[in-house]
């Protein structure tokens, strides 16, 4: 299906499990994928008939700077939730969210989740 992704959005923000996590902050890093039909914008070179991933972005970023949450996956549901109330375009999403540096020993890259969400009727 035809879609608009935001890849790399890379924010500073307080969520997590534990007390420090909310006091000291992270980065998180969030790729989002809408998906939609392109069609007539495509067709018609309308902007009018997509989704601005200008304004998509700064929603996006908002949500991850705003209050802190437990979990990741809540806040990629505050994410996925958003994009559907204000795009009445968007058919499915897909988010993915991750913490390249939590306060968990190991030797890897990051840790995410990623959330895939269908429009309700
Ligand atoms: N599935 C999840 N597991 C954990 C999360 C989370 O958001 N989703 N968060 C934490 C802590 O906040 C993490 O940053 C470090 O332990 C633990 N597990």
């Amino acid at each position: 299906m035809d879609n608009i992704r935001l890849n790399g959005i890379k924010t500073y923000a307080y969520h997590g499990v534990f007390d420090a996590e909310q006091k000291l902050g992270q980065f998180f890093i969030t790729d989002v994928v809408m998906y939609l039909d392109l069609s007539a914008a495509s067709k018609h070179d309308d902007l009018e008939q997509t989704v601005h991933y200008g304004e998509a972005y700064a929603m996006i970023e908002e949500i991850i700077k705003g209050p802190p949450v437990n979990l990741i996956e809540h806040l990629a549901e505050k994410v996925s939730g958003a994009l559907f109330d204000r795009y009445d375009k968007i058919i499915e999403t897909e988010v993915t969210i991750a913490k390249p540096n939590p306060p968990i020993e190991g030797n890897y890259d990051n840790v995410s989740i990623t959330l895939n969400r269908k429009r309700e009727e």
